[in-house]
């Protein structure tokens, strides 16, 4: 399927920290979920992509198209979300509108109006006035008014309860039922990815660890949970990372079946995407890491 968004050897070198050539494509009618720990590099890949930050080398496509080659249009097309308010402090949503209309000639007022009444926002309160979830509701609700087919959200669902969270996540899916639409999203509420996300990528320390089909990780993936002996026994060309817990190993492997009917008496437990980001981050890696390095 042609990718909407293409990320090539995407790097950027600041004094402590690479994001060392980051590689991911986003196909159309799809939600790429960013995984990462804290300072892994997620907003930096985000950042770069959208030319926020100047990139040291790699080449990013929308379309098949430089940002840079047709701003203007490629902006039209592509609707972002931070986390945190992109607007002054000062303006109303009312104005907020106004500006946008100018700025956007896919702007539409009523999409517009019709979210702000199901986000239950006031137009002519001070941005200032919101709390962090209101911020986040009307930067979702400008981002959906201009018809962009591509979303980039930036932990855009963090201030929300889990009721709007919800809903957004509904709107989301709502908006990938078009399948010339995509969305990158990142996030700490993995179980949001694990709702709507179609591929997840995981960023560790700057580098991609992997990008695969949500399913795979989520139906393959495995969790063995076992005392030292078994671990002994454990194959570990097999082994993705492990970590010793107080009492017990856990080890994480692609492929849980397989597992399973090689170490019989073992409790092997589907992987959730937290235990695989926590067995990453926090385990060994088994050495033979590169080779589950996949990518969509
Ligand atoms: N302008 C900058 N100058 C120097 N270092 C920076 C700059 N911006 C980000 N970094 C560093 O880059 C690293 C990655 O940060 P980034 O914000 O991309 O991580 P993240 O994965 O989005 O983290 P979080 O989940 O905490 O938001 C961090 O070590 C951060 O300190």
């Amino acid at each position: 399927m042609e990718p909407i968004l293409q990320v090539e050897n995407l790097t950027k070198q600041y004094t402590d920290f690479k994001l060392d050539h980051v590689s991911f494509n986003i196909p159309k009618g799809t939600i790429m979920g960013l995984i990462g720990e804290n300072g892994a590099g997620k907003s930096t890949t985000i950042n770069a992509i959208l030319d926020l930050i100047q990139k040291d080398d790699g080449t990013v496509t929308f379309w098949g198209q430089e940002l840079s080659s047709n701003p203007r249009q490629l902006k039209e097309n592509i609707g972002v979300v931070f986390d945190g308010i992109n607007f002054h402090e000062t303006l109303t949503p009312a104005k907020v509108g106004k500006i946008s209309a100018a700025a956007y000639k896919q702007w539409d007022f009523d999409t517009f109006n019709n979210f702000m009444r199901k986000f239950q926002l006031p137009m002519n309160k001070e941005i200032k006035t919101f709390s962090k979830g209101m911020k986040m509701k009307l930067s979702i609700a400008v981002a959906l008014s201009h018809y962009p087919k591509l979303l980039i959200l930036d932990e855009a669902t963090s201030g929300l309860d889990p009721i709007m969270r919800d809903d957004i996540l509904d709107i989301f899916l709502e908006f990938v039922q078009d399948e010339n639409h995509s969305i990158l999203m990142s996030s700490h509420i993995t179980t949001d990815l694990e709702k709507i996300a179609d591929y997840i990528t995981f960023i560790h320390q700057g580098e991609v660890l992997f990008s695969k089909p949500k399913d795979e990780l989520i139906y393959h993936y495995g969790i063995i949970r076992c005392g030292t002996s078994v671990f002994d026994s454990i194959d570990k060309s097999e082994v993705l990372a492990y970590r010793k817990c107080d009492y017990q190993w856990e080890v994480l492997v692609a492929e849980k079946d397989t597992a399973q009917r090689k170490y019989k008496n073992t409790v092997i437990d589907n992987a959730t995407i937290d235990d695989i980001l926590l067995l990453y981050v926090k385990g060994e890696q088994s050495d033979e890491k590169f080779d589950f390095k996949g990518s969509v």
